[in-house]
């Protein structure tokens, strides 16, 4: 090869990682891009790397611990700190199902700060073919659902209650049923307060603040910010029957909408913000700052 050209080719590739970062520090859609992409990245490395270790142990709820520390991690990377509030609420001596608004694939970690021990989500089947990640999942005892037949849905449901009382089980799960950014809940399925109501075991509400102020799709926008995760007094269903599950939907739905309505007017931005270990963060001395057209957004 020519030696020019060869050189040439040697300072394109040198040149390469400077305007990367150069990108990254004054491009937020290109720091967005690549902040998901690490988001994601991390997630599979790490299912890469702890799912032999939990496959030792087979099957089980324990390697939830595993997959748990995996995730923590990840909000000191990004610089969100987490606010946990009526945390003691999630003390109950036997099982219990929690409820929780889900916005973006980012509710991981808010779900792994105050997961309690014994506690696996459900999830939808498709993540069971994300290779290291599906297995991963399987391997932490997480309950998988296919949102689109709903007989075989409910059968895992009724599975589940046994479960649930026989091991002492905690279920999470997303009543919404899908990510959904917007402002308000979506209407709620009813297979989380079936599955209480099956067990005869309290509910547990749990909402996690918008992220407007931090992370937006629409935007390309992924900063530093504060993200508020409240636990709701238990809602007990000892006694009810099945007829009586429509109305408890509507009841814990309204007191989440209720909370979630609440959270989102309180401002975040006067806390203290947490120094992403992967680069700069908000632009807090910026009037033009994103944070503001995000605030203005509410
Ligand atoms: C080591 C490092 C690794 C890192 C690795 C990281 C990755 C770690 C990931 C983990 C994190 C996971 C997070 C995932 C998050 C999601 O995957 S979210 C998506 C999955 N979740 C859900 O879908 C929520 C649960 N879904 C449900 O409960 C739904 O009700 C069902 C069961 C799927 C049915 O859906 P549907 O038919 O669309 O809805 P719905 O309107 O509720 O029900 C229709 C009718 O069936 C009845 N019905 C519903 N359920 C029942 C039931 N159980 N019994 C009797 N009747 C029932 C209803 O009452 C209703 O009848 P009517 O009252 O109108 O007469
Ligand atoms: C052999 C195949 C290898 C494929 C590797 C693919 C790599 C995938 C990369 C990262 C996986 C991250 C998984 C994070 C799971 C987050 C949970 C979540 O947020 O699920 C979405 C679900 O709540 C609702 O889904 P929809 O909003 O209805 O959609």
């Amino acid at each position: 090869m020519d030696p020019l050209l060869l050189l040439l080719l040697l300072h394109g590739l040198l040149l390469l990682p400077l305007a990367a970062l150069l990108l990254y520090r004054h491009s937020p859609p290109f720091q967005f891009l690549c902040k998901v992409a690490f988001f994601n990245c991390w997630i599979v490395a790490l299912a890469t790397l702890l799912s032999p270790v939990a496959a030792l142990r087979g099957r089980s709820v324990e390697n939830m611990r595993l997959l748990r520390a995996a995730l923590l991690p990840l909000k000191h990377l990004y610089g969100i700190r987490m606010r946990v509030r009526d945390s003691e609420l999630l003390r109950l001596p036997g099982p219990f199902v929690i409820v929780c608004n889900h916005q973006a694939s980012l509710d991981l970690m808010g779900m792994v700060e105050v997961i309690p021990e014994r506690c696996v989500p459900i999830a939808k089947r498709e993540l069971l073919y994300l290779g290291t990640v599906g297995w991963a999942c399987w391997l932490s005892g997480i309950i998988f659902i296919d949102r689109c037949r709903r007989d075989a849905a409910i059968e895992v449901i009724a599975r589940t209650a046994s479960a649930m009382r026989q091991e002492n089980l905690s279920v999470w799960v997303f009543p919404e049923g899908t990510r959904n950014p917007g402002k308000s809940m979506l209407p709620f399925k009813r297979g989380a307060f079936h599955l209480a109501v099956q067990a005869q075991v309290p509910i547990v509400p749990i909402v996690i603040s918008p992220y407007w102020d931090f992370f937006s799709p629409e935007e390309k926008r992924f900063t530093s910010g504060t993200c508020t995760i409240r636990v709701l007094p238990r809602v007990e269903t000892l006694g009810l029957s099945p007829k009586d599950v429509p109305k408890l939907t509507e009841s814990v739905r309204q007191a989440m909408a209720e909370a979630l309505a609440e959270m989102s007017m309180s401002d975040h931005r006067d806390q203290d913000m947490e120094q992403p270990l992967l680069g700069p963060g908000e632009d807090r001395g910026s009037p033009q700052g994103q944070g503001d057209t995000a605030r203005s957004r509410k």
